[in-house]
């Protein structure tokens, strides 16, 4: 059952419209003070007169995304509208549509001299206002509730009702309110309602910070806690996670599974030579040059047990920070127990995030922050969104047309190589919709944290976490920020290719593009 419809304002009932039906916002105006937006309609059929009707934000507080989206295509219409739709930069912000001198366009005088005349029928524009001066708050229908009590607007003809056409919308004239209306009420219930959704996440708290300007980041974003699969898109069977069996049953954060050597989740973690004696570094030799089995050599553990150095705990050690190797968590099949130290990632962020506006100056839109500091190695989040097909991934990056698309997608690849996996039958994590705070690390050449591959399923070449640690200490408040390339050190860098998004991370070793 739909939440509650109807909510009193200051003694008054505001009914809340139908979310689903409604198309699209097409303009603003200030009503007796109140922020009202033009709303479009769903209809059925194609028709230049879909049904328009005005509402104020009590009524649209179900539909602030297209609230957003307008007030996006508004802020950069402003710098694109003609000298004579322009603003008079000589008034100061007027808080109402009559407080400024109208110059109505000749669709704005017939719909004003049409308003005047109840009774005259016009093919393209008739009016029922009651009131020569009441502004025209319903087009092309009349207003009407739904099954739940949810206002919506519905097509309609007649002697009382104001017609006009949808190609004529917004008009010179809406065109002219809405530049000088305000919308500080629309802005302030974005940015509520995506702290709200942000205080939704799960972990330490993720916060949002925005000094510049009155923007928040997309409310069409979602975020989720985990990764969501689409068509075509497969885990490995869970029955294919093994867990390690022969490892004690009580390892804890200051003792792993490494000091079995027979713990099969390390199976593939890399080999520690310095705690070989003579005979096992040369069986190790042999092993290597043959092929044969590494298990049972002492593996390097990821992370640092707690107790050694109390202030790393759970950071990466420095032979997994300097490399790319994959790391292998233990998983709920383990004998080792919940509280394995080689499990880390796997328990989620616990780490508070700040997004943040970078500012104009910077122009690198919002970033992300931490407002303690973090150590070196010290994990910070997973990237998380769609898991789509490669084909998929071509597919939106071609629909995009803009570099921009292609910093939101991850191929999944790091295996491809050692398991013989095509281009093709790869997937890709596309964060751009939706995922997690993330999504708002930006690139710079000379980055403080770096992405690594952390698997639980050793079976599973083909979906894996996407891992952020820091790769050195990060003061409190510093920009996290990665490379976008992840190129080994002297691994040849390919040309940044037509339309490459130029890099504004400052860095004084800046490659002065954006690879995507
Ligand atoms: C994954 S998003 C990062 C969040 C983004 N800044 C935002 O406001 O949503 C990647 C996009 O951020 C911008 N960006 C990231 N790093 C940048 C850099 N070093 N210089 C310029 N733009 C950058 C580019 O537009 C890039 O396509």
């Amino acid at each position: 059952m739909p939440a509650m419809v109807v909510i009193p304002t200051n003694g008054r009932v505001t009914r809340r419209v139908a979310v689903r039906k409604v198309h699209s916002i097409l303009s603003n105006r200030l009503k007796n003070g109140e922020e009202q937006f033009l709303v479009r309609w769903d209809t059925t059929n194609s028709t230049n007169k879909p049904p328009l009707s005005w509402h104020g934000l009590n009524e649209l507080a179900r539909c602030l995304e297209l609230v957003q989206e307008y007030l996006e295509v508004r802020q950069k219409s402003r710098k694109t509208l003609p000298s004579h739709v322009q603003a008079s930069k000589k008034r100061k912000s007027p808080d109402s549509e009559t407080e400024f001198e109208r110059q109505p366009s000749p669709l704005d005088r017939r719909l004003e001299q049409t308003s005047r005349t109840p009774s005259s029928r016009s093919t393209s524009v008739s009016s029922a206002a009651t009131s020569s001066s009441a502004p025209v708050d319903v087009y092309n229908g009349v207003l009407a509730e739904d099954e739940h009590g949810f206002r919506y607007c519905r097509s309609a003809s007649g002697p009382d009702v104001v017609e006009i056409d949808i190609r004529n919308v917004p008009t010179l004239e809406m065109l002219r309110t809405a530049q000088r209306s305000k919308v500080e009420n629309a802005n302030v219930l974005i940015r509520a309602e995506y702290i709200r959704r942000l205080e939704k996440i799960p972990g330490r708290r993720v916060s949002l910070n925005n000094i510049y300007d009155a923007s928040t980041p997309s409310l069409r974003f979602r975020y989720i806690p985990d990764y969501v699969l689409r068509e075509g898109v497969f885990r490995a069977d869970p029955a294919t996670q093994e867990g390690c069996q022969e490892c004690s049953p009580h390892m804890g954060r200051d003792i792993g599974c490494e000091y079995t050597k027979k713990c099969s989740c390390l199976e593939y973690a890399a080999v520690d030579v310095s705690r070989m004696d003579a005979q096992m570094a040369k069986e190790y030799e042999t092993a290597k040059a043959t092929g044969g089995n590494l298990m049972g050599f002492p593996k390097k553990f990821p992370y640092y047990a707690e107790g050694t150095k109390i202030q790393r705990a759970g950071c990466l050690v420095p032979f997994y920070l300097h490399s790319r190797r994959p790391i292998y968590e233990c998983n709920d099949n383990c004998n080792c127990g919940p509280r394995c130290r080689n499990k880390n990632v796997q328990f989620g962020r616990t780490v508070e995030l700040e997004i943040f506006k970078t500012g104009s100056g910077a122009g690198r839109g919002w970033g992300l922050r931490c407002p303690q500091p973090l150590h070196e190695g010290q994990f910070v989040d997973t990237y998380r969104g769609e898991i789509i097909t490669d084909a998929e991934a071509t597919r939106r990056e071609d629909a995009a047309h803009s570099k921009t698309k292609a910093s939101y997608l991850y191929s999944l690849d790091k295996f491809a190589e050692s398991e013989g996996l095509a281009p093709e039958e790869l997937y890709v994590v596309d964060g751009e919709f939706m995922g997690g705070p993330t999504k708002f690390m930006n690139h710079s050449c000379e980055p403080n944290c770096r992405q690594y591959t952390v698997s639980y399923n050793k079976h599973d070449c083909r979906v894996y976490d996407i891992a952020f640690f820091a790769c050195r200490e990060i003061p409190a408040g510093e920009e996290l920020t990665f490379d976008y390339l992840d190129k080994e050190d002297g691994e040849e860098i390919d040309d940044p290719g037509e339309g490459a998004i130029p890099c504004l991370c400052g860095a004084a070793k800046c490659r002065k593009w954006l690879w995507t």
